[in-house]
């Protein structure tokens, strides 16, 4: 008798959508599934697993070294097949995988995995491919980046993150130009997200009829994505506290500079004086920084940040987060409490 196949769910959306946000959610409420959870991440360094509230009996693995879509399905591939073989010796338990796709994948060659590698489909069944679009950002993401197009036409779900911060027109116009990217999708608002999980998870929504039709060659050709080139990435790490106020302005300076190349940014960052990390969000002009948990008594602690974007140049992104590094013999005890006082009355 044949074991039934594992159900996956997998999360795409553009860079900064609400992707991490959204399994976050997962992850920390008590719904009684047991998930595996796969990550990917953009870019040589990952933040999004420093990020994830994970309960300890989650698993969770993180790929950081490629794309899922392209350079590294064969690692995809090879830890399916691990958590199959860990789960059907009892080492593991879990009912079902969701994979995190990075902002520039292109769902179809993750998905096209499930029925074209023989190992794979023989122990997974796809669920559904589930797309989360920024309500502030989507409409200038599908005009500028054919892989946000991509994600929304082969959706089986639309999560539409960010609706707390546009007008109902500007909802509305963005469901509408969704709806013609891909009529089949329902499109579900989700805040910070919350959703119901039922509407997401074991859902059988994915139909290889409808990938055949997006995609002809979908059960037959390893599908090659090919990525915007002008979209690259760099990480920054400083193992040196940083001058709060500094960090503040230069950061501040560079967004104002550059928010229409920068795509998204991301880090966890150690200030001078507190005790917690700091974690850096943005995407464009939209940015957050948050205190997070606190920083273990004899642990290291480092800043670490990552700039995905257009021509961006690296150089002086490094020149202005290097000057934040705090000059403890140049900087006063005066001055570092003027900075902690206007610090106080930033938003964090
Ligand atoms: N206002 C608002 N912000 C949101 C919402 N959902 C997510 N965010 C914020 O959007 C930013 C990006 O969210 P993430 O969940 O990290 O996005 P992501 O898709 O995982 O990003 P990448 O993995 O880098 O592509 C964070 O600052 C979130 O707090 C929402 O519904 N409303």
């Amino acid at each position: 008798m044949s074991r039934p196949q594992i159900p996956v769910t997998v999360l795409t959306g553009f860079l900064g959508a609400g992707k991490t946000t959204l399994l976050n959610r997962i992850l920390s409420e008590p719904h009684g599934h047991r998930i595996a959870v796969i990550e990917n991440e953009f870019g040589e360094i990952g933040i999004d697993n420093a990020l994830l509230k994970r309960r300890s009996d989650e698993q969770v693995l993180v790929m950081n070294n490629g794309c899922i879509c392209c350079t590294v399905r064969d690692d995809l591939v090879r830890i399916l097949g691990e958590l199959a073989a860990k789960r059907a010796a009892g080492e593991l338990d879990f009912e079902r995988v969701l994979i995190e796709t990075t902002g520039l994948a292109d769902p179809a060659p993750v998905a096209q995995t499930f029925f074209v590698d023989p190992g794979v489909a023989e122990h997974y069944a796809l669920d559904a491919v589930i797309t989360v679009v920024d309500a502030v950002h989507g409409m200038a993401q599908l005009d500028a980046h054919h892989e946000a197009q991509d994600q929304v036409g082969f959706a089986d779900r639309i999560l539409l993150s960010k609706t707390d911060l546009v007008s109902a027109e500007q909802q509305e116009e963005l469901s509408t130009r969704l709806h013609e990217i891909n009529i089949r999708a329902p499109i579900i608002p989700v805040h910070f997200g919350k959703t119901d999980l039922a509407q997401i998870l074991d859902i059988d929504a994915f139909s290889l009829d409808i990938a055949e039709a997006l995609e002809p060659e979908f059960l037959h050709h390893f599908h090659h994505h090919h990525h915007d080139d002008d979209v690259q990435s760099f990480s920054i790490r400083l193992s040196e506290p940083l001058s709060p106020i500094r960090f503040r302005l230069g950061l501040g300076s560079l967004i104002d500079k550059y928010s229409a190349q920068l795509l998204r940014y991301k880090g966890v960052v150690h200030l001078a004086g507190y005790e917690q990390r700091v974690i850096l969000q943005g995407v464009h002009m939209l940015m957050a920084l948050n205190l997070a948990e606190p920083w273990l008594p004899d642990g290291p602690r480092e800043s670490v940040l990552v700039f995905i974007g257009e021509r961006l140049p690296e150089a002086e992104f490094r020149a202005v987060i290097d000057a934040a590094v705090l000059r403890t013999d140049a900087e006063s005890d005066a001055s570092f409490d003027a900075a902690m006082k206007i610090i106080d009355e930033l938003p964090f």
